[in-house]
């Protein structure tokens, strides 16, 4: 394993970002979530992701200047065209205008369309949480997904995350896949050369497989709790695929014509103001909210994120460690 500093690993990040074309704004905000995302020990979206950056950008399949244009669709909606550019900048260049309209009217919608997309959701909500809103997020990606009871893709792995502020501690966030695994996790496996779990996918008849090679180039990956995360996969599919007026998992797997690039299509995003919500009540509801926490810690349980934010206390007094096998494709991109 390599040891890296957090400013280390920043600058590698960017430099290779950089160095392969993408303009200075886009790649200062794609290095802050995959070095957030190794801080944090998300290492599925994190230094690893860099490689699809830089292949996406060869295969013409993400804009490396695109400037985002922020429209303001509806007293509660704002789109963010991110014209082909990856979704972190279209995501900052809404956020101002979000959190304005959910202030103003209660709830509020960012519809972000025709990005590229492949970061972790957690480091969009919880900018949503400091400002004391409660958030929840979601896309589809590309049609790697059977849903319960088939075997042949439909669904995108389909991420949703929700975030909720809390006074005084860390935020109460969640961010999953829909699917049983996100694929970078098997795609990490593949790399390391080891076997994946029963559950995560299946062969091309739709047998079980443990083998990643098997599950990512012919066969599917699985839902989470059955037909309850495929349901929860076909929803995503539509509020942040038509609802949006953008594509779907199965589309966005067409556009990519097998360049294995980064998924292309939309993202949604709700946040909702408490305040607005409960007037003068809000301070004293948020802190009965307080209880379904201790509920569950109560009982040695562990509140989602809190893996997150312990691996983030750990990687800003020591840095992160690597493989060396990624260091090294890392550093050949510099080349
Ligand atoms: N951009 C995209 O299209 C996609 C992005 N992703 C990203 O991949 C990431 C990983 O997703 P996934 O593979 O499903 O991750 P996991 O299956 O590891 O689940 C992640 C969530 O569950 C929490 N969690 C895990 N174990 C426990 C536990 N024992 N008790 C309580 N909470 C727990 C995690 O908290 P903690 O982190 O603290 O462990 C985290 O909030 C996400 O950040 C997601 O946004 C996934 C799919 C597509
Ligand atoms: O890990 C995943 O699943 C994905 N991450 C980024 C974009 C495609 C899906």
């Amino acid at each position: 394993m390599i040891r890296l500093t957090l400013t280390q690993a920043h600058e590698l990040a960017e430099s290779i970002l950089l160095h392969n074309g993408f303009n200075a704004a886009h790649a200062a905000a794609v290095t802050a979530t995959v070095v957030a995302g190794e801080r944090d020990g998300c290492a599925s979206h994190g230094l690893y992701r860099v490689i699809g950056c830089v292949n996406s950008l060869k295969a013409g399949k993400v804009s490396a200047a695109a400037e985002p244009q922020v429209i303001d669709q509806a007293p509660s909606i704002v789109r963010v065209d991110a014209a082909g550019g990856f979704s972190q900048l279209a995501f900052q260049a809404g956020l101002p205008m979000l959190q304005a309209k959910a202030r103003s009217n209660g709830i509020a919608a960012l519809a972000i369309n025709h990005c590229v997309h492949f970061s972790a959701l957690w480091v969009e909500i919880e900018q949503l949480t400091e400002a004391g809103l409660v958030v929840l997020a979601c896309n589809p990606s590309h049609a790697w997904v059977a849903p319960a009871g088939g075997s042949q893709p439909v669904f995108g792995t389909n991420p949703i995350a929700f975030g909720w502020p809390r006074a005084g501690a860390n935020p109460f966030v969640f961010d999953f896949a829909t699917s049983a695994i996100a694929r970078g996790d098997i795609e990490l496996h593949r790399r390391a050369g080891k076997a994946i779990p029963e559950g995560w996918g299946v062969d091309a008849q739709g047998q079980p497989s443990t083998d990643p090679n098997v599950v990512l180039d012919s066969g599917a990956m699985l839902t989470f709790g059955g037909h309850k995360g495929s349901a929860l996969a076909a929803m995503v599919e539509l509020i942040a695929g038509p609802l949006i007026g953008d594509l779907t998992s199965a589309e966005s797997l067409a556009y990519d014509a097998g360049s294995k690039s980064s998924p292309y299509h939309g993202e949604l995003i709700l946040a909702l103001d408490p305040q607005r919500f409960l007037g003068a009540g809000a301070e004293a509801h948020l802190a009965r909210a307080e209880a379904v926490f201790a509920g569950i810690e109560g009982q040695g349980a562990r509140l989602p994120s809190q893996r997150r934010f312990e691996a983030r206390k750990r990687s800003l007094e020591e840095g992160v460690q690597i493989p060396e096998a990624l260091y090294n494709d890392l550093k050949a991109l510099l080349n």
